[in-house]
Formats: C-alpha cells, sequence, structure tokens
C-alpha cells in the first residue's frame, strides 16, 4: 500500500510560515503585504475559492483587498481596475479570479496585470520568465505540486515525469518546473499514442486533465509518485456528489508508493502558495531579502 501525501497538513504548515515571514515584514517594511483579488460574477465554485482565499490572507496577517463586480461588467471597467491596483502601492499581488465571463477575454485582462504583482504567474511575462530561468511568479498549483515532490523525494534529478494535460496554468508551468529540477519531462495530452504506457514508464506522474479517475492503477511503474490535480464532482450512491480527481485512487494506492488524495491533497496547496507568491512579492518591491 503506498502513502498518502498529506496535502493538507502541508499546506497549513507551509501558511503558519508565511504568516511568521509575514510578521518579520511588517516589522521591517511598517505595513503589511496587501493581496487584491478580483471576481467577475456568482460563479458558486469561484466564490466558494475568493472566500477561502480572504479568509487566508487575513489569517496570515496580510490586507485582503476584494474587489466583487457584477457578472455584466464590461472588459474595459475590469481593465481600469487592473490598471488601479497596479498603481496602488499598498497592493503587493492581484489576482483575478478564474473563469471569467464569456464576454470578457481572459488572455487581455491577465495581461493587464503589472509581472511584478502577478501572484497567479499567470501573464505571459511570468510564463516566460519561469521558462527561461529568471525569478517571477509561478502558478500557484504547479507550484504546490513541486512543493510536495521536494517534500516527497528530496532530489528530483534524472527521474522520468509524465505530466498529464497540456495547459497554460498547470501542464505546461509543472513541464518547466520539472525541468528546472532536471527531470526527464513528458508532456502526454489527448493525441498521446497509448497513454498508458507512456505513463507507466514515470517515476512521477502529474495528472491534470479534468477527467475523473482517468489515470488506473495498471497505468502506474510500482513505487512511482502519483500528483492528481484533478478536481471532479461526479455523482455518489446517495444521490448527492463526491469529489474525485483524474486519478483512481484506490488502485494507485495498491501501486504507487505515494498518492495524492482529492479532496486534501493539491488543492490546499493552491492558497497556501497563493500567500507565499505574495510575501514574496511584497519582499521584493520593498527590497527586503
Ligand atoms: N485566478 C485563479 N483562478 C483559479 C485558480 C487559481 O489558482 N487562480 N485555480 C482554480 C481554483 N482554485 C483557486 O482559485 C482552487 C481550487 C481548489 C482548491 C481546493 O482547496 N480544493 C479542495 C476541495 C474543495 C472542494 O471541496 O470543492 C481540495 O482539493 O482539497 C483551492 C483553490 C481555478 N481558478
Ligand atoms: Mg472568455
Amino acid at each position: 500500500m503506498g502513502d498518502i501525501i498529506d496535502g493538507k497538513g502541508f499546506a497549513a504548515n507551509l501558511r503558519a510560515d508565511v504568516a511568521k515571514g509575514v510578521d518579520t515584514f511588517r516589522a521591517q517594511a511598517g505595513r503589511a503585504p496587501g493581496l487584491a483579488v478580483v471576481l467577475v460574477g456568482e460563479d458558486p465554485a469561484s466564490t466558494v475559492y475568493v472566500r477561502s482565499k480572504h479568509k487566508a490572507c487575513v489569517e496570515a496577517g496580510m490586507e485582503s483587498f476584494e474587489h466583487r463586480l457584477p457578472a455584466d461588467t464590461a472588459e474595459g471597467d475590469l481593465l481600469s481596475l487592473i490598471g488601479q491596483l497596479n498603481a496602488d502601492p499598498a497592493v503587493d499581488g492581484i489576482l483575478v479570479q478564474l473563469p471569467l465571463p464569456r464576454h470578457i477575454d481572459e488572455l487581455k485582462v491577465i495581461e493587464a496585470i503589472d509581472p511584478d504583482k502577478d501572484v497567479d504567474g499567470f501573464t505571459i511575462g511570468s510564463a516566460g520568465r519561469l521558462a527561461t530561468g529568471q525569478d517571477g511568479f509561478v502558478a500557484c498549483t504547479p507550484l504546490g505540486c513541486l512543493m510536495l515532490l521536494k517534500d516527497r523525494l528530496g532530489d528530483l534529478s534524472g527521474k522520468s515525469a509524465v505530466i498529464i494535460g497540456r495547459s497554460n496554468i498547470v501542464g505546461k508551468p509543472m513541464a518547466m518546473l520539472l525541468l528546472r529540477e532536471s527531470c526527464t519531462v513528458t508532456i502526454a495530452h489527448s493525441r498521446t499514442q497509448d497513454l498508458p504506457a507512456v505513463v507507466r514508464g514515470a517515476d512521477i506522474v502529474v495528472a491534470a486533465v479534468g477527467r475523473p479517475e482517468m489515470v488506473r492503477g495498471d497505468w502506474l511503474k510500482p513505487g512511482a509518485t502519483v500528483i492528481d490535480v484533478g478536481i471532479n464532482r461526479v455523482p455518489a450512491d446517495d444521490g448527492k456528489t463526491r469529489l474525485v480527481g483524474d486519478v483512481d485512487f484506490a488502485e494507485a494506492m495498491k501501486v504507487a508508493a505515494a498518492v495524492t488524495p482529492v479532496p486534501g491533497g493539491v488543492g490546499p496547496m493552491t492558497i497556501a502558495c497563493l500567500l507565499h507568491n505574495t510575501l514574496t512579492a511584497a519582499r521584493r518591491r520593498e527590497n527586503i531579502g
């Protein structure tokens, strides 16, 4: 039986470390780090995530500036709000909760964020900095996955990693991070031929496709480390719904050395890494170590 990777516990420790860092920052800078969170519309999941981010910020001793805009907000109004936040000295980090309503061009909005305040790591500037090995912000979910992998495995150098999914916010930055750690990286996707055989070659599997329990136990190399980024809501036996990942957890646990659960694995790391990035942004802006 493999081990369960306790992302929730790791995230709680990271948040406590950030809170200590915030105390030190406040003593040095005479102010708290500030995060602006922008939510457009009332998508129920996004509303929950934004509330969690606000609560986590306050618990870490940071300033949280919440901007809730109606679903029919004009793109131009959202862009001018981002312009104001870019110019606001109390704001170290800016986050626009995704997805945005369909009439708004997500790329245009993200690109309006100052890369020095891009704590979500979604701008082209941040992606470019990551790809070229310069200081920038790494998207929170892949950063959280990397932290869990390094905690579990130590040095990742020479390991074979397969990432299933090629999104800009998880798959691609994850590949860059693992390459930076000297892994041999494969990005698999919907057109990959014989995906089970590709996954079977991996010491590290990161599943980020959004397909419930797609990765089966017999796809895994015995002793692999499995990071499940999927958060899929599926019907449960009692007529309600339950959350499952992209990996069949019970099967994976029989073959792998360690697996992240859903919930309680990667998800909590996303918010903890957001706080981590915001503290980093504040330190950089104040030129503090
Ligand atoms: N601007 C952003 N938008 C979105 C991001 C992001 O990082 N930045 N990521 C996701 C949503 N997300 C944070 O925003 C997020 C998703 C999931 C979790 C989490 O803790 N999940 C729990 C389960 C929660 C549940 O019961 O539904 C878990 O996995 O244990 C936190 C944050 C998309 N948008
Ligand atoms: Mg859109």
